[in-house]
């Protein structure tokens, strides 16, 4: 039985340099059990050189020939490190010969000044025709056997010298022929990217077209496998260079992948898929660099299962035609009118939609194909346009199509939409869109400058299938630090969970650090100092108009100029999550039109850390409001401080002595006279009214403050100085109550009514408040459904470890909810 044969391609990344070249002659297997096809391409950057050479003599800068000197030492440098020395001379010749031929025909450009297809491909197909030989005679430095082979007398195509069409029967005959000529054990080294005409005319297969070369062959040649070998792992899930998170999509079906190569995914030549998919050969795609790596198995894959998209990728630099008003009933033959002209004179069509009612069609094109498109249009459609029937055909430069390629698209409820949804959450308009055609893509145009951001995004929430989420946190003090520490700890446990939380802004009264980028969360508040300077009108508004997607702000400060402005970030689409008093505490129609905003930009506003310290309190008082609970009073020792306070007294300690001890374990505010006054209390009881639906306002609570009365007005120093004046009247009141504990108590009215002060409870009479530990907090919530069974929170005062974690799982809370 015949030896079967393989087809390995190398790239011009992966013969860039002789240390590379020695790779591929590593990476070929030995003889015997195969034979071996190596495919080249130029060396890197090669081709490119030899088209800028073009431009030169085009232009008659007078550099072409410099040009062509660099490109020729190259391969000389090459020649004198590859290749073994008896052969030397006539490999340089061989070299010499094809140099100056492409010297020749560079000087008659200059002379013309204008090259035109035929001349380019016989002079950029040089790069191909030199890397050959000279990775041949690699081999055999090697001690390896080998023949190279331009692929000019292999593959025959059309005389479209840009980007050939092949005849596969001829070139198939052409090559088994060639082969029999080859001895088997040697390792044939053929040229990427190169055909010819029947009349011996170098054409080529299009940019990057090597890997075609090496399908063409390897369908030819019934091989047993085709690998390309590149420099990155396979194909992945999106452009490498966009997406540093791109994954190797281990396989994928011919489809999939020509897919992906035909809306830009530049590791796979577009045309590379045909000729294996009827004899169902596999496509390995392996790195060179990495040889050990799986990589990705392009083969004939049943795609079963529920629709998905695996894999994101963009073409670049496109523009929208549009063929308005073409009143589509009176062209019956649009649709060949339009693309018939196209396809002859080559310009690949990316997108396409109609609408139907005007008949107005849009494509999308190479933006360099744009004016060409518009003038074959307007030539083939001149008489309707002439007519009326046809309004005209304008080109609109700047965009890019964006393909999510998958499988069973077709077939897959809510997969658009959530694409949709997900570049609409990104900030990313949508110009035109297209599925239907192929079960593998949904497709649309953006603008150019969206299309990292819809890539991002879209690989972001299918490939990775994560939700992404940014957060940015306004006041950097005791609160904001800590809460910026516990995200830097839990962010990769948060991505593990399948949601990426990213730190992109930090702001504090007089400057913001802003980068959609992200920002590390232990250094950020260093940083912060040396960002620009910002009010909180430019804070506002950067925030508001930051277009990524799904922006949670966090008000990490106690100030009301902040909380005012919490509906003009809501408004704006802009998640808030605070445990900010003030803001919970503004007047009955600020609140209102705070809620208002947040209906208005679609997304939540969460407070749970102003109330509560992470009990559940604001999220299940919610819930039994849905669910038809009505709420007939509530109370609470709601204050870490007074707890702490009060329960510390009982226990001999002097009034005094436990404040401070409370200021000093950071229960308390700055300054303790906001929680002794009970204001504190008094904001608490409103938001929980206000969560049940009562208008209350905190200014007409009723409030007992422990603060004396000599003592309201005076500087903190004062304050400090002088409390324990109160010390022995305190004393005596705890010693006057008989039984039970005095403790703080904020009570809620049915009609809304709010009572807070210092109070005993029994636990023998029922009441779940006493027992409580020093600055424990206890919620009752008393409903018409619980009866005498209230419902009853009770856990540690909030301190700032605790509001930071209740804040982070609020951000988390609000990052699910904008899904
Ligand atoms: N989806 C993708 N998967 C893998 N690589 C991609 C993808 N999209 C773009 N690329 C880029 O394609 C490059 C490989 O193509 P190319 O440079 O033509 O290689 P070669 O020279 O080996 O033919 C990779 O380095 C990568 O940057
Ligand atoms: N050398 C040609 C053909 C090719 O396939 O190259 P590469 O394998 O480096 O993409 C080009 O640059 O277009």
């Amino acid at each position: 039985m015949p030896l079967p044969f393989t087809v390995a391609k190398f790239g011009g990344t992966s013969v860039g340099t002789p240390e590379r070249v020695r790779g591929v002659v590593r990476l070929t297997p030995e003889a015997g059990s195969e034979r071996r096809v190596v495919v080249v391409s130029a060396f890197g950057g090669v081709t490119d050189d030899l088209l800028a050479a073009i431009q030169h003599a085009v232009d008659r800068t007078g550099e072409h020939r410099d040009r062509l000197g660099s490109i020729r030492k190259r391969h000389t440098d090459a020649l004198a490190v590859l290749t073994p020395e008896g052969e030397r001379g006539p490999l340089a010749e061989r070299l010499d010969a094809i140099w100056t031929q492409v010297g020749e025909l560079l000087d008659g450009v200059s002379l013309l000044r204008e090259c035109t297809p035929r001349v380019r491909a016989a002079i950029i197909t040089a790069g191909e025709r030199a890397s050959a030989p000279l990775v041949a005679s690699a081999f055999r430095a090697a001690g390896v056997e080998a023949v190279d082979l331009d692929a000019s007398g292999l593959v025959r195509t059309d005389a479209r010298f840009d980007e050939a069409t092949v005849d596969m029967e001829a070139t198939r005959e052409l090559v088994r022929e060639a082969f029999e000529n080859v001895p088997p054990e040697a390792v044939a080294v053929v040229t990427g990217f190169v055909g010819s005409t029947e009349d011996g005319v170098r054409t080529t297969l299009g940019r990057s077209g090597s890997d075609y070369t090496a399908t063409i062959l390897g369908g030819a040649l019934d091989a047993r496998e085709v690998v390309i070998w590149t420099d990155v792992s396979g194909v992945l899930s999106a452009d490498p260079r966009i997406v540093p998170e791109a994954f190797t999509l281990p396989r994928l079906s011919y489809g999939a992948a020509a897919e992906l190569a035909h809306f830009g995914a530049k590791v796979l030549h577009p045309r590379t898929m045909r000729p294996l998919a009827n004899a169902r050969i596999p496509l390995r795609i392996a790195n060179t660099l990495a040889p050990e790596d799986a990589g990705t198995t392009v083969g004939p894959m049943d795609d079963a299962g529920p629709g998905r998209i695996d894999a994101v990728t963009a073409v670049r630099s496109a523009a929208l035609v549009r063929v308005t008003g073409t009143a589509s009933l009176e062209v019956p033959d649009l649709a060949a009118r339009v693309f018939g002209p196209l396809a002859e004179s080559e310009i690949p069509v990316f997108l396409v939609a109609q609408a139907s009612a005007e008949g107005s069609l849009c494509l999308a094109v190479r933006e360099a194909d744009a004016a060409r498109t518009v003038a074959t249009l307007r030539q083939r459609l001149a008489r309707e346009i002439e007519r009326g029937d046809v309004l005209g055909v304008e080109a609109e430069g700047g965009a890019a199509v964006v393909a999510a390629v998958g499988a069973h698209l077709e077939g897959a409820p809510g997969l658009a939409g959530r694409l949709f949804a997900t570049l609409g959450r990104a900030h990313v308009n949508v110009r035109a869109i297209a599925q239907g055609a192929s079960a593998h893509t949904i497709s649309c145009a953006v603008a150019d400058a969206d299309a990292v951001a819809a890539i991002t995004a879209l690989h972001e929430a299918f490939a990775l299938r994560r939700i992404r989420a940014h957060v940015a946190v306004i006041g950097a003090g005791t609160l904001g630090r800590r809460l910026l520490r516990l995200l830097g700890e839990r962010q990769d446990a948060l991505l593990a969970g399948d949601l990426n939380l990213r730190l992109v802004g930090l702001a504090n009264s007089s400057r913001l650090l802003l980068d959609p980028a992200g920002l590390e969360p232990s250094t950020a508040p260093d940083a912060l100092a040396g960002a620009p300077e910002a009010d909180l009108d430019a804070v506002v508004e950067r925030l508001a108009g930051a277009r990524v997607e799904r922006l949670v702000v966090v008000d990490a400060t106690p100030s009301g100029a902040v909380a005012a402005r919490h509906a003009d970030l809501l408004r704006a689409g802009v998640a808030v999550v605070t445990p900010n008093k003030a803001a919970t505490a503004m007047p009955l129609e600020a609140w209102r039109q705070t809620h208002a905003a947040a209906r208005e930009g679609e997304v939540p506003y969460l407070y749970e850390a102003a109330v509560g310290a992470g009990l559940g309190v604001v999220a299940r008082l919610r819930d039994l409001v849905r669910t038809g609970a009505r709420v007939l009073a509530i109370e609470g020792v709601l204050s870490g401080t007074l707890s702490y306070v009060l329960t510390r007294m009982r226990a001999g300690a002097r009034f005094s002595e436990a404040v401070r001890e409370a200021h000093e374990a950071g229960y308390t505010e700055p300054d303790p006279r906001e929680d002794l006054s009970g204001r504190d209390v008094a904001l608490k009881l409103s938001l929980l009214a206000r969560e049940v639906g009562l208008d209350v306002n905190p200014e007409d609570a009723q409030l007992e403050s422990l603060v004396p009365d000599a003592l309201r007005g005076v500087p903190l120093a004062t304050f400090w100085e002088r409390l324990p004046e109160s010390d022995d009247a305190w004393a005596e009141r705890i010693a006057a109550v008989g039984g039970g504990e005095v403790q703080y108590v904020g009570r809620l009215a049915e009609g809304g009514a709010i009572r807070a002060g210092a109070e005993a409870v029994r636990a023998e009479a029922g009441s779940l408040l006493a027992a409580l530990r020093p600055s424990e907090i206890a919620i009752v919530v008393h409903t018409e459904r619980t009866g005498d069974h209230p419902i009853f929170f009770q856990g540690p005062g909030a301190s700032a470890d605790v509001t930071a974690a209740v804040l982070l799982a609020d951000i988390v809370r609000a990052a699910e909810l904008m899904r």
